[in-house]
């Protein structure tokens, strides 16, 4: 993480080893990954921007996934590229980190709420998309300043802090969305497979969407953990020995 004056001070040591690591980054990546974060910060800005327009003239939330849901789909589905960006090694980060985070929140929204559309308007929808924009737009926000160098203090402080609520609060929005969804999916049915079949296999989405609920539990603590050491290693200069995936 470099740092820059507006940082707030820092460890010498830490902020010339991190200065090093920036330079090995080639201009290409780093231009292409000013570009990503530029696109990203102003796409997740335009989503809150909507949702706050929407809920201010209509009063009500019933209808805030419908009328953002193009705008969510293209970004949250973009973000798609940070996996690349790590398996390539333009961003150092764990792989299978990132994955996870990014697999769940595609997950949440095309086969979840973009499926279902009875519980588009549950106010579980809208917890999980107020907290998965603040948290967009900080983190985005901050990786664009951090790679120019021009890192406002506050926006690192947010996005190592905010995240320390956001994320409990995210999780939650996903799996009451999710257990909303479950009497839909057991009475139709839906992206499931029963016996016979001419590919004699059988699968049933609403199992796997119990699965999915439990597998937040070893899964979850993980990122949180990982984040907490993120912080440890930003805010207080500790150096971190990451496993390698
Ligand atoms: C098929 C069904 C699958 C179902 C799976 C079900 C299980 C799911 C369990 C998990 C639930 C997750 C739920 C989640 O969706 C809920 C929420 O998101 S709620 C909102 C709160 N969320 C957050 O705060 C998100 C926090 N997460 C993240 O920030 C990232 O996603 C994470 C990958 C976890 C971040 O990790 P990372 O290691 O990247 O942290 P850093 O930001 O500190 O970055 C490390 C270094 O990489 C550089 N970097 C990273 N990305 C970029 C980029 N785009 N551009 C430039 N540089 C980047 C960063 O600067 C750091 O560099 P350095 O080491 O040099 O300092």
């Amino acid at each position: 993480m470099a740092s820059s004056e507006e940082d707030g001070g820092g460890n010498g040591a830490v902020e010339e080893k991190e200065n090093g690591k920036k330079k090995k980054l080639g201009a290409l990546a780093t231009t292409w990954l000013i570009f990503y974060n530029v696109a990203m910060t102003a796409g997740w800005l335009v989503l809150g921007i909507a949702m706050v327009r929407f809920y201010i003239q209509k009063g009500t939330h019933r209808g805030l996934f419908r009328s953002v849901q193009k705008t969510l789909k293209f970004f949250q589905t973009f973000a798609l590229l940070e996996v690349i960006h790590c398996a390539i090694g333009i961003v150092r980060t764990s792989v299978l980190v990132t994955g996870v985070q990014v697999s769940s929140r595609i997950f949440m929204v095309w086969f979840i709420a973009h499926s279902i559309k009875q519980i588009q308007n549950e106010e579980s929808v809208i917890l999980f998309l107020v907290v998965w924009t603040v948290t967009e737009i900080t983190r985005y926000s901050f990786y664009t300043f951090n790679l120019l160098n021009h890192l406002p203090y506050f926006i690192k402080w947010a996005r190592y802090n905010f995240f320390i609520i956001l994320y409990p609060a995210g999780v939650a929005g996903e799996l009451l969305t999710i257990y909303a969804a479950l009497p839909y999916v057991k009475k139709t049915g839906m992206f499931s497979l029963r016996l016979p079949n001419k590919y004699n296999v059988s699968f049933d989405y609403y199992y796997f969407l119990i699965i999915v609920m439990f597998s937040y539990v070893p899964l979850f603590p993980q990122l949180y953990f990982h984040m907490l050491r993120q912080r440890r290693r930003v805010l207080h200069g500790e150096v971190i020995v990451e496993k390698d995936d």
